[in-house]
């Protein structure tokens, strides 16, 4: 019975690599029962709820792998249930693998036949796409391209078998052309690339089947989709006898001339977040109130490391002068938990002394780039991080010895121990200037109260997509 994800708290995600070793282990043990007729029993299952009732035939594109063999399964059983479905494939039945094979020759024998290529000014119920899992190694060219467009063209539901053909599972990245699914029906586990860079846009609503593998039989993996905050990620419940000392004293660099409403947009977050206070170490110095949320404080951003915040977050609006880089310098030197964000971050990418001393500090530290900054972190280009963002942050996250969230659809969220989560809240609703300011106040206010560091920067980028939902 497939499950929605997001119903699961933290699910594992399996590399490809990953699968293929699951693949390898289950064969080894169970050399008489096949995941595929599992995986093709379960994709009869849910076409069979997702076709049209049109009663116009389901077309299924299959391909020349394991993905190809789970879709014939699917035919064999759907064609028994009544159906009427079309197998498109041109694999050669020779080099099919062994399970796939079997696969072929079971909807043959039941009568089936296979066309090579797809009918043309057709009309169609579902389509099935099983051209490509997990196995896809390069760019779609040729015929397959041809078919996904055409595909991509049909009006009708669109149901994609573990990841929309042409999308790479590790890392959500379009290989030449990709399926665009309504569902998604994956196998076993979640993949990384379901849920970040294109991810999302083609997989559709995803169901999950884990063939009846118990999750305790599964490899540990270092990543899981963050679709709902664990007991980790809450502050313990207040105390009555409490005052404004125990929830932290957050103090926010930034604020040149042109750009104040970067730090008042921080520091309002923080406050809204829950912070004890805040001070503002705006750079401007004609700014010394926010009207709209007079519980702010403001300080020389010279004298804030002096005034020992608990926790310091510099770069909102901080812009790249000299007076900019000096009081980075400073507060990479501070004794407490230090966000560093926007030019902060350019600051480090132009200067290699100061990433040392970022490297090297003692106390946690936690960058939020988008993927403009972590190219130029990484010396890398935007389309280059955007490629793998999981390696992206992961890289960002040794080098700098930090907890690092690499914002975009599906921000990743990696640590210094090598484990990531993609978060599955927010939306393309967040791609707003200020919208960044706002998580570096809301990360302030939870390291401020006590959070862990690394717990704190997940919780903080999943509020932070909630309160953007969908408008
Ligand atoms: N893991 C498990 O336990 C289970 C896995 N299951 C299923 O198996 C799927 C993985 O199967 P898989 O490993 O056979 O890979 P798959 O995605 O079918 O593709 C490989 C084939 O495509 C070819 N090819 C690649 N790229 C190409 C391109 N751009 N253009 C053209 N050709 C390209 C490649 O050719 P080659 O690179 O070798 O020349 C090879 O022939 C997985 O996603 C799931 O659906 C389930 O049955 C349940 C249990
Ligand atoms: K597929």
């Amino acid at each position: 019975m497939p499950i929605a994800p997001r119903a699961l708290v933290s699910p594992p995600l399996f590399m490809a690599a990953d699968c293929r070793a699951i693949d390898r282990h289950w064969a080894a043990a169970h050399p008489t029962t096949s995941l595929m007729e599992r995986a093709g029993t379960a994709t009869a299952e849910l076409a069979g709820t997702l076709a049209s009732e049109s009663g116009e035939s389901v077309l299924i594109l299959a391909g020349p792998g394991n993905n190809g063999g789970d879709a014939l399964v699917a035919a064999r059983l759907l064609a028994t249930q009544g159906f009427r479905v079309v197998v498109v494939n041109r694999a050669d039945p020779a080099h099919l693998p062994p399970d796939a094979a079997r696969a072929w020759a079971a909807w043959r024998e039941s009568g089936g036949t296979i066309l090579a290529d797809i009918p043309p000014s057709q009309r169609y119920s579902l389509v099935i796409d099983g051209l490509f899992g997990v196995g896809l190694q390069r760019d779609i060219g040729g015929e397959e391209a041809r078919w996904i467009e055409a595909a991509n063209g049909l009006n009708c539901p669109k149901l994609a078998l573990d990841v929309p053909s042409g999308l790479d599972s590790d890392n959500g990245r379009v290989r030449g052309c990709a399926l665009r699914a309504d569902h998604t029906l994956t196998f076993l586990g979640l993949k990384p690339g379901l849920f970040t860079a294109d991810g999302p846009d083609y997989a559709g609503q995803l169901h999950l089947d884990t063939l009846g593998i118990d999750a305790a039989a599964l490899p540990v993996t270092p990543g899981i989709a963050l679709t709902q905050l664990e007991s980790r990620h809450h502050l313990p419940a207040r105390r009555q006898n409490s005052h404004k000392g125990l929830f932290g004293h957050v103090g926010i660099v930034g604020g040149a001339s042109g750009m104040v409403g970067a730090c008042l947009i921080a520091g309002r977050a923080a406050l809204q977040q829950g912070a004890g206070s805040v001070t503002l170490a705006v750079l401007d110095e004609r700014v010394v109130v926010d009207y709209l949320e007079p519980r702010l404080m403001f300080a020389v951003p010279e004298n804030l490391v002096d005034a020992q915040p608990s926790v310091l977050a510099i770069g909102p609006g901080l812009g790249q002068q000299p007076r900019a880089h000096a009081l980075l310098e400073t507060a990479l030197a501070a004794p407490c938990p230090l966000v560093l964000d926007a030019d902060a971050l350019n600051l480090l990418a132009g200067d290699v002394g100061l990433a040392k001393q970022a490297a090297r500090r003692t106390h946690p530290t936690l960058l939020t780039p988008h993927p403009g900054e972590a190219a130029r972190l990484l010396g890398a280009s935007s389309a280059g991080i955007q490629a793998n963002r999981i390696k992206a942050a992961q890289r960002l996250s040794t080098q700098y010895h930090a907890h690092v969230a690499l914002k975009g659809a599906g921000t990743i969220i990696a640590h210094p121990d090598g484990r990531y989560a993609i978060s599955t809240s927010g939306g393309p609703w967040l791609a707003q200037a200020g919208s960044g300011d706002r998580l570096t106040g809301m990360l302030a206010a939870l390291l401020g109260q006590g959070m862990d560091a690394g717990n704190a920067l997940e919780a903080a980028v999943w509020l932070h997509g909630e309160t953007a939902s969908e408008r």
